[in-house]
């Protein structure tokens, strides 16, 4: 079974990043090298003891590659959408990619919203409720991640998985998938660390 999953978002917002860490366990610090057009990662992970391969695009989030970035879209089963909690204009243009994402993607495509470098507290100017609320206006799931850390990533990542595991393959007797209760548990299980690693 294998997905698509793009990861949108304005440019250094930390899309790049977010998927080094999750693929590679890794943080790319140092300079930052904006993505030029288009570039893809694939990771494979566990749901249910069936393996889901994800093939994740990272989007150049620059205006000027917008073009380029369209024409992959529609063949998106999920959208990772990222703006930087320490950059008001990347929080306000999320409306502006939502209205995007509803001209050029699926209907039914599935949609996170992720509030990225959840590390820098004191550069903070977007509160975690600003998050949630623009999130659930638009009926969305929502964490905050840290590509440094690596907080919420794994489950930013593995809840995706599961929605689109779940649309695909419904059991008749299995209780219907949903992805807020699920990243809901998930975060109360790690609730003592601050979040799944
Ligand atoms: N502190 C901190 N820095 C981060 C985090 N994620 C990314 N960065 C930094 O933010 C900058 C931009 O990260 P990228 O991942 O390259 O951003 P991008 O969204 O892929 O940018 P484009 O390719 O231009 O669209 C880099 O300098 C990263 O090191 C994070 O979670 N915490």
């Amino acid at each position: 079974m294998s997905f698509h999953v793009m990861l949108l978002g304005d440019s250094a917002v930390g899309k790049t990043c977010i998927l080094v860490r999750f693929k590679d366990g890794a943080f790319l610090g140092g300079n930052f090298i904006a993505t030029v057009g288009i570039d893809f990662r694939n990771k494979v992970v566990t749901v249910d003891n069936m393996k889901v391969k994800l093939q994740m695009w990272d989007t150049a989030g620059q205006e000027r590659f917008r073009s380029v970035t369209h024409a992959y879209y529609r063949d998106a089963q999920a959208l990772l959408l990222l703006y930087d909690i320490t950059r008001k204009s990347s929080f306000d243009n999320i409306r502006a990619w939502l209205t995007e994402i509803y001209e050029y993607a699926q209907k039914d495509v599935v949609i996170m919203l992720l509030g990225n470098k959840s590390d820098m507290a004191a550069e903070r100017v977007i509160t975690h409720e600003e998050g949630e609320k623009l999130a659930k206006e638009y009926g969305v799931p929502f964490m905050e991640t840290s590509a440094k850390t690596g907080v919420n990533v794994e489950l930013a990542f593995h809840a995706i998985a599961r929605e689109l595991k779940h649309r695909n393959i419904q059991q008749p007797h299995e209780p219907k998938f949903k992805i807020h209760d699920y990243i809901e548990s998930e975060k109360q299980k790690s609730n003592c660390c601050g979040g799944i690693m």
